[in-house]
């Protein structure tokens, strides 16, 4: 069952789901989400220099990316084919029984910003801000301005409340986020791994 606006705020005021700061709930509390803002943090892949990305290889991610941080005023120009990350400014914490997925808004899909790549899934447990992967799909740049509402936030409840959610096992490397994180795919091995053992 997706949450509906009344049961989003029941929730909210029951207070175990979490979206702060919610300033405005009329306007962010949508018919059967809740439109979240974009923060002023970003993360840049460098174009140059990269000639392939290991993603098991934490440090070398970290050494292709730079950070920026937008002034107060200011905007994040997208341009056509850029693949940042940025953040939303609210800080989630999912309950146990929920799962939220991250969407994107309509009006900016009409403007070809994209604003998860591929991943959407919060999962039960999950705390922290959560990590846009902002792409620009059209042929013109876009201005994205902190502060405005950039992607929303949709609510499925659970038949029975996870019994390991997010946080509670040795996997969970993006709970308590804060500001946009890149990939950390690296930590996979560390926590079990992904590698599939070799025959012989
Ligand atoms: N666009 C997104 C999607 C998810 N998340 C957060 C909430 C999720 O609960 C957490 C982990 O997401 P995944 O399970 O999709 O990621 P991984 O499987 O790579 O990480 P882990 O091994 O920690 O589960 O990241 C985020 O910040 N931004």
């Amino acid at each position: 069952m997706i949450l509906s606006d009344a049961d989003i705020l029941e929730r909210l005021e029951a207070g175990d789901l979490v979206v702060d700061p919610l300033d405005d709930p009329e306007l962010q509390i949508q018919p059967a989400s809740v439109d979240l803002r974009l923060g002023r943090e970003f993360l840049e892949f460098q174009r140059t220099n990269i000639s392939c990305i290991h993603p098991d290889s934490e440090q070398e991610i970290d050494e292709y990316i730079t950070e920026t941080v937008v002034d107060e005023g200011d905007d994040f120009i997208l341009h056509p084919g850029d693949f940042v990350l940025g953040t939303t400014y609210e800080r989630v914490e999912i309950p146990a029984d929920l799962i939220a997925h991250v969407e994107g808004r309509s009006s900016l899909g009409r403007l070809a910003v994209v604003v998860h790549a591929t991943a959407g899934l919060c999962d039960p447990g999950y705390r922290g801000q959560i990590t846009l992967e902002l792409s620009n799909l059209g042929s013109a740049p876009v201005a994205l301005t902190p502060g405005m509402r950039i992607s929303q936030l949709t609510f499925t409840e659970l038949k029975t409340p996870s019994e390991r959610p997010y946080g509670s096992d040795r996997g969970s490397k993006y709970q308590d986020q804060d500001g946009p994180q890149a990939s950390r795919i690296g930590s996979d091995d560390e926590f079990g791994g992904d590698q599939l053992e070799r025959d012989g």
